[in-house]
């Protein structure tokens, strides 16, 4: 069994995902026909529309019989002249029933992959950031777009290519044994080779379209990398190591691709091949038998090839879709991967209630780690009590944070705000009031005023003043020629990195929580910024706990208490 493994870790253990053979058990059809439900009404009418186009392709040859036979070699002006005006309006009507099944199955289509894509963006926002910290980004992004759209495009438009296909063959092997039994069994004869053909073909398409898509996602994992990060690359003169770097990416793609091609083209050309030995023989064997005397007619044989001839489309169409099934599986089992991956549990479902922070026998272990970083930690803050948590770096202090905010399970320990464990505590709850400022500022490419009220997009214009001059946003605000509405860059790099952490504090303060943790937040902020800072916060929210991770040497007379995490000494 073929599995996709993420490169995710929980608890030490990487997940591995079964391939799609068992996905009934796993929930992966389920998802995706709860996805197609909504457009079942409008398959069925592109599947009426379908056989309608289908049941017009048919009648073309049979008419072309009945022009050579009754027409042509009768010497029948009317009937020429009737079948003639008969098929122009079979095409004319074609057409017609064409644009209309295409409109219908774009919308359908469309509406498909976006439902698909909504739901897994919506499950990825769910994961924890240990879940981030182990995919790569290009992965990420692969899996969202190219895969998902393999899947989208198998489940809508190759099932319903398929159904058309199977319908005109059927039609086309009825309509074909009425016409000549003996050279429907010829036919026949060269389907079972065909088959037996690409039998041989086909596991060695699936595990070339694995090892593609494989060399896909490193190469576009490099590439997100890598451009997310060029300064880096400029800074340390690295652009030709890089460029090499992407060449042998490029290297090993390509020499992927050709062998994929390959197999693709074999398997594309065998049904090609049969279908013009099957042209051949009809007329070979057909004028044979006419010449031996057998009741076949020119109009007959004709029409029989005309059929075979046009019985290409529908096998080339399951040919296509055979192929892509081999890549889909790849994209299959890389998407169920994705959505087996745990969210973060929601939690009890208790509404959370401000108090004090009881921390008890806290213990936090990463995957693969030789100690826990944090081990028997206990702790309590008292409600709104203004705290510094110290320690050397690496000792844990962001752990503990993480843990607080359920950004992190707890293994083993409590931690209870309230009286109730956080775990108990709904989570949208919990977040709307512990909120974190980080040293790592993350603001998004949008005016300064969209990102402070990220957290509370109905802030009124008084509460956005308030917490702007808190944080010391007003100040270089001020400066800009569009004020708040000055959109910063991608990622806020048209900011200095201390106006990107004011702007993060302006976010948070916002949301008025009941604990604001700073943790290095105000890291770049210059001393005397930093503590007109801190005062703000008082001023802002004295209610609050606040909680201000710092390794300046702060006064610690200014804080009601001081937790020193060492990790020698947990
Ligand atoms: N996602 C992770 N996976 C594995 N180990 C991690 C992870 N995050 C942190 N660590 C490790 O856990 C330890 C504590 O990290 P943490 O970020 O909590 O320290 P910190 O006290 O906040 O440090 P600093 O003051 O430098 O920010 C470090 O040794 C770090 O390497």
């Amino acid at each position: 069994m073929s599995t996709d493994t993420l490169g995710m870790a929980t608890g030490g253990q990487a997940i591995a995902v079964p391939a799609p053979a068992d996905m009934a058990d796993r929930g992966l059809r389920a998802w995706i026909t709860s996805c197609l439900r909504p457009e079942y009404p409008a398959l069925i009418l592109i599947l009426f529309l379908s056989v309608v186009a289908v049941l017009a392709g048919l009648a073309q040859p049979y008419l072309t019989k009945a022009l050579i036979d009754g027409g042509i070699l009768a010497g029948d002006r009317d009937t020429i002249v009737l079948v003639g005006a008969g098929m122009v309006g079979l095409s004319l009507a074609s057409l017609g029933v064409g644009l209309a099944c295409r409109r219908v199955h774009v919308a359908v289509s469309a509406r498909v992959l976006h439902r698909l894509r909504e739901d897994l963006f919506a499950h990825v926002l769910t994961l924890p950031p240990a879940f981030f910290s182990r995919i790569r980004q290009g992965d990420l992004l692969t899996r969202l777009e190219g895969d998902l759209g393999e899947v989208q495009r198998f489940a809508v438009d190759a099932l319903l290519s398929a159904v058309s296909a199977v319908l005109t063959l059927i039609g086309t092997v009825i309509v074909l044994s009425t016409l000549s039994v003996k050279l429907a069994l010829f036919l026949g004869g060269l389907i079972a080779l065909n088959s037996l053909a690409l039998a041989w073909v086909r596991p060695r398409i699936e595990v070339l379209s694995r090892r593609v898509r494989d060399a896909g996602v490193d190469m576009s994992s490099f590439l997100v990398e890598r451009v997310g990060k060029v300064r880096c690359v400029q800074t340390h003169l690295a652009e030709t190591r890089e460029l090499t770097q992407l060449q042998g990416l490029h290297q090993v793609l390509r020499r992927r691709m050709i062998d994929a091609q390959l197999f693709g083209y074999l398997g594309g050309a065998i049904p090609n091949l049969v279908l013009s030995l099957a042209v051949i023989g009809i007329f070979v064997f057909g004028a044979l038998a006419m010449l031996g005397g057998e009741a076949l007619t020119l109009g007959t044989l004709v029409a029989f090839a005309t059929y075979v001839q046009r019985a290409s489309a529908p096998v080339h169409s399951l040919m296509g879709i055979y192929m892509q099934w081999q890549r889909v599986k790849v994209g299959l089992a890389r998407v169920d991967a994705l959505r087996a991956v745990a969210a973060t549990a929601p939690g009890g479902g208790d509404a959370f209630r401000p108090g004090d922070i009881v921390i008890r026998g806290l213990t936090h272990a990463y995957p693969d780690a030789a100690a826990p970083v944090l081990d028997g930690v206990d702790c309590r803050i008292a409600r709104g009590a203004k705290v510094w948590l110290r320690g050397p770096s690496g000792c844990g202090k962001s752990t503990l944070i993480d843990l607080l905010h359920r950004q992190l399970a707890c293994q083993s320990g409590e931690i209870t705000i309230g009286g109730r464990a956080i775990d108990t505590i709904e989570l949208a709850a919990l977040r709307a009031q512990v909120v974190v400022v980080s040293q790592q500022t993350e603001l998004f490419a949008c005016s300064l005023l969209d990102n402070i009220r990220y957290g509370r997009p109905s802030a009124g214009a008084a509460d956005v003043q308030a917490v702007v001059e808190a944080s010391g946003v007003g100040r270089f605000a001020a400066r800009l020629p569009q004020g708040l509405d000055t959109v910063v860059g991608t990622s806020g790099t048209t900011l200095s990195g201390g106006e990107r952490q004011r702007v993060a504090l302006a976010r948070a303060l916002l949301m008025a929580p009941a604990v604001l943790i700073v943790d290095e937040g105000t890291s770049s902020f210059d001393e005397a910024l930093e503590l007109d800072a801190l005062r703000a916060i008082d001023a802002l929210l004295p209610t609050a706990t606040r909680i201000i991770v710092s390794h300046r040497p702060l006064d610690p007379e200014a804080f009601d208490q001081v937790i020193d995490i060492d990790r020698s000494a947990a």
